[in-house]
Parts: structure tokens; sequence; C-alpha cells
């Protein structure tokens, strides 16, 4: 199986390293316009094959997009990441632009791909590759709710003082500092709800915690993370490559799923094969639907501003 990632910067490189030494691909191609970066970032990962004890076989380009041809998933992490202080919706400038061209030069050499977005703000860039490409949405997957669910576990850890692999969440809606949506009322320690052992103040600071996580690092770090959005992004390539059928919440085309229609936003899906096979049907309550209404507005919002580009 064989995976192009476009961008061999913080969060392109990283997913590569992660699916490389989990073995969750046979064939890894990087593609960067920096001349020589993906290269090297391939063959830095590649000097890993023997102690870390992996298989795959990874290369890098300069823009030769012939190199990925017959791609089965294509993950596009290309364009800047924010600086602190900005919001995610601020990349959208120059981002738009490069998410766009990237989208039609991968499928020129891979007409089959499933396509996986990153880059920010990433419901609208999903919703972009959709428009732009004119694919079947199960073949355009926003990556954005894997890593917002596994901030909040790592967030409801913390607050539980109990192992991050024992407590279960999701978070949808956009994935935006004010659009993301913690699900703390169906979030669970081993299966009991985690209101049995959290105050409503506790699970409201998890929950405001997890909506800022990005902005957090981003602060912390003086450019976004790439640590957990590179695993979360090999975590969802393994479940299509490897027909796993997990649940996980990504942006996708909504037609009335969820009260919604023409957008890209996060909800849960089942991830296989054929990219994204279901959308789970979650019975929000009346408090989530409304902060669900809200999130499209502002995703919508940002949507306008692709006019230009469309
Ligand atoms: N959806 C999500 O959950 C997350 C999204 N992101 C987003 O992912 C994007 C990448 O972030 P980082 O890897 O940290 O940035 P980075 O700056 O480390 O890497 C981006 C790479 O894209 C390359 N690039 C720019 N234009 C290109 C083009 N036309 N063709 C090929 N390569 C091109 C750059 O040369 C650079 O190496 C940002 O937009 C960031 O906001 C980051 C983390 C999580
Ligand atoms: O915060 C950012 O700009 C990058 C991102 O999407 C994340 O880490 O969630």
């Amino acid at each position: 199986m064989k995976v192009t990632i476009v961008g061999a910067g913080n969060v392109g490189a990283t997913c590569a390293d992660v699916i490389s030494y989990r073995g969750i691909a046979s064939e890894v191609v990087l593609v960067d316009i920096k001349e020589g970066f993906a290269e090297g970032k391939a063959m830095d990962i590649m000097q890993c094959a023997t102690t870390t004890v992996f298989n795959t076989q990874l290369s890098g380009t300069t823009g030769d997009y012939s190199k990925t041809a017959g791609s089965d998933v294509v993950v596009i992490t290309s364009g800047i990441p924010r600086k602190p202080g900005m919001t995610r919706e601020e990349l959208i400038g120059i981002n738009a632009g490069i998410v766009k061209s990237v989208a039609d030069n991968v499928l020129t050499h891979s007409p089959n791909a499933i396509i996986v977005v990153v880059s920010n703000p990433m419901d609208t860039m999903t919703y972009l590759t959709l428009k732009a490409t004119g694919l079947p949405k199960n073949r355009v997957i926003g990556m954005g709710g894997a890593l917002d669910s596994s901030r909040f576990k790592y967030f409801l850890s913390k607050a539980l003082d109990k192992p991050a692999n024992d407590v279960q969440g999701m978070v949808i809606g956009g994935h935006g500092d004010t659009t993301m949506i913690p699900l703390t009322r169906l979030a669970s320690y081993n299966g009991v709800p985690v209101s049995n052992f959290l105050s409503q103040a506790e699970l409201d600071k998890v929950a405001a915690d997890t909506m800022v996580g990005g902005a957090t690092l981003t602060g912390l770090l003086g450019t976004s993370a790439w640590y957990a959005p590179g695993a979360s992004v090999a975590y969802l390539v393994d479940s299509i490559l490897n027909d796993q059928k997990r649940m996980i919440p990504c942006s996708v085309l909504l037609e009335g799923e969820y009260g919604q229609e023409d957008i890209c936003m996060g909800v849960p899906c089942i991830i296989g094969k054929n990219g994204v096979e279901k959308i789970v049907d979650v019975q929000l309550n009346d408090a989530e639907k409304a902060l669900f209404a809200k999130s499209a507005e502002a995703v919508r919002n940002m949507n306008a501003d692709l006019k230009s580009v469309l």
C-alpha cells in the first residue's frame, strides 16, 4: 500500500515516521516545495529502519508528482502553520491556493486515491478539496476530530488521574478554538460516565482546555503542534489502508446529517478501505444540537471566503 504525504514539514514528516515504524504502509512518498527538504526527511527517517526496525520504503521529492503515482492515500499537510496569537482561520489566504493546486497535482497521478486533508483551516480546506476536485464525498476526509479527541482524553485522564487509554471520549464540530464540541456527557472511564468522578466545573475545564489545546501548544512551541497531529493522521490512514472500520470523528460532507447541508464538519465516521463508509448518527441533546448549529455557522462563514479560489 502506498501513501503520499504532501508537505514534509513538522506534521507531514511525523506522520511519515509513525506510518513507517508502525508498518502501516509498504511505501511512503514525501513531497515538498522546498528544494531537497522531502528527500532529506525521507533519508533521515529511513536511517531509523534498522534501529526502530521497519520495512516501509520512504522516498522524498521536490515537487515531482510522477513519483506519487498509484497512491492509495494522499495526505495534504502543505501550507503554513499558525504562530502564537493567531487563529487557524487566519491561514486561509495562503493555504487555500496551496491545497487546491496540490489536490489537482496528486489526482493527476493517483486518480483513485483517498485524500486526507490536514492543512488549516481544516474544515474549510476539506470543503475546498471536495468542491475543487469533484471527488465523491467518501474520498475526502478532514483530520481534526481524531486529534481533538486524543487531546480531550488526555485532559480527562489528567482530571481523573487515570491512564488515558482507560478513557473514552469524542470531539465533534469544527476544528477551531471556538467551534469544537467535546462531548463530555458521553465520555467515560472504562464505560462509567465521567460525571460519576468529575464535577461539572471540572468537566467544563476539561472541555475548555481541549478546545484551546492547539492554541496552548502553539503558544508554548512558537509554531503549531506536530507529534499528536502526525500520529492522529497515521491512525486515520491505518484505519483506511487496513480496513479497520474504526469510528473516528472526521470532517466530512454533511447532506442533512446533524441538521446540516453543504458543509464539511467533524462527525463520527466509520473509516475503512473506502474512506468514509458511514456517518454515525449520535443523538445529541438540545444544548449539543445548539452548539453544533453555532459551530456550523462559523465554518460556513469561513467557507464563504473560498469564493476567490473556487
Ligand atoms: N488538522 C489538524 O489537526 C492540524 C493541522 N495542522 C496544519 O497543517 C499544516 C502544516 O503544519 P506543519 O507541518 O506544522 O507546518 P510546516 O511549516 O512544518 O510544514 C509545511 C510544509 O509544507 C510545505 N509546502 C508549502 N507549500 C507547498 C506546496 N505548494 N507543495 C508542497 N509543499 C508545500 C512547506 O515547504 C513546509 O515544509 C498547517 O496548515 C497547520 O495549521 C497542523 C496540526 C494539526
Ligand atoms: O493549532 C493549530 O494551529 C494546529 C492544529 O490544528 C492543532 O494542533 O490542533
